[in-house]
């Protein structure tokens, strides 16, 4: 494959922490993705949880109700979750005026090393789908916040506080939905959260297209995260789908609410009970759009495979145990857009 086509091809894909080098079996996935565009669009609702609920006497209901979620749908939004509405609206002030700064400004965090601690990628055209893929992000390590937060941009000034105070208040969501996630499937309240290791952001920047171009230009195309979950904050503008039963269902933004996700990860640890969402994101003819996506990972030397609990004659295991850092380093593999990453570590893999 051409330099520049791997080029756009790490482009679009997550940054693994432990990934040094692109290696020579590297395959090209952009001929199949996992694009399904005969689906329909589904009317579908998205389960709605309510956080602070976790922490009363309805406890037991929310987690049966997040384990459900999670089972059914592979995604929920979640409510009453105690980011405080000025710290939102301060980190899309904060990400707008980023991607509004003069390209070469942004370009100063452009890299092609996957393993940097921060890094722009740009929109793309992808020449063999011949699709258009308008997202550009700015994705950059982010726990423990005064470990990375002198590598994060000055331009915005508001950038490093902004940042850090979402993603301190996120990293709190994200350790309260594992521990209640982790009940739901009948493990001790921090099994998951013991694992936990780097967390990773991306600040999403969708420009507004022209609608002659719509066909052709996606924001992000369909792929599963490669995360035990991930924390996903959208402004009011539409544009996330989710794969529902076969059809692409509309994830509408609501008020004070974030989506959590499913990742390939959890998928993993809970033995194949939950499945990681396929999702794309689609952009809008007339406004901007932007999201701010939270990636919870697992420290290198986690082990992912399913908890013995988790395992009888009903359950086999569908995953052997696999560190996060092996994960890392076949994702460099097998590059996929979807849990296919996930095939090397199942039990009937050879
Ligand atoms: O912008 C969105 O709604 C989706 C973004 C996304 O899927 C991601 O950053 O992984
Ligand atoms: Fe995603």
């Amino acid at each position: 494959m051409p330099a520049t086509m791997l080029q756009q091809v790490a482009k679009d894909l997550h940054v693994f922490p432990g990934a040094k080098h692109l290696p020579p079996t590297y395959k090209d996935p952009i001929s199949n993705p996992p694009t399904l565009p005969e689906a329909q669009v589904s009317d579908g609702s998205i389960p709605i949880i309510d956080l602070e609920a976790l922490h009363g006497p309805r406890r037991p209901e929310i987690v049966k109700q997040l384990g459900q979620a999670c089972q059914l749908q592979g995604f929920f939004a979640v409510k009453n979750h105690g980011i405080p509405r000025p710290t939102v609206d301060s980190i899309f002030d904060t990400t707008r005026e980023f991607f509004h700064q003069p390209k070469e400004e942004r370009m100063k965090f452009y890299t092609p090393d996957p393993n940097s601690d921060i890094r722009l990628m740009n929109a793309y055209k992808d020449e063999v789908a011949n699709v258009y893929v308008a997202r550009e992000s700015l994705k950059f390590h982010c726990h423990p916040v005064e470990k990375y937060v002198d590598k994060w941009p000055t331009n915005p000034p508001s950038f490093r506080k902004s940042s850090a105070e979402y993603l301190t208040n996120v990293r709190r969501v994200e350790i309260t939905l594992l521990g209640a996630i982790s009940e739901s499937l009948g493990l001790e309240t921090d099994y998951i959260e013991k694992k936990l290791g780097g967390h990773y952001v991306s600040l999403n920047y969708y420009g507004a297209c022209e609608e002659s171009n719509l066909e052709l230009t996606y924001g992000v195309r369909a792929h599963t995260d490669p995360t035990i979950i991930t924390i996903l904050l959208q402004d009011e503008v539409p544009g996330l789908q989710a794969l529902s039963e076969g059809k692409w269902m509309d994830v509408n933004p609501i008020p004070d609410t974030v989506v959590v996700h499913v990742g390939d990860l959890l998928q993993a640890i809970s033995n194949h009970r939950f499945k990681s969402l396929l999702h794309q994101a689609m952009v809008n003819c007339e406004k901007e759009r932007m999201s701010i996506a939270s990636y919870c990972y697992p420290s290198s030397d986690a082990m992912i495979g399913p908890p013995e609990k988790l395992i009888d004659s009903d359950h086999p295991a569908v995953y052997k145990d696999f560190t996060f850092k092996e994960f890392s380093e076949q994702m460099w593999k097998v590059i996929a857009f979807d849990d296919a990453r996930l095939n090397s570590f199942k039990c009937s893999a050879a």
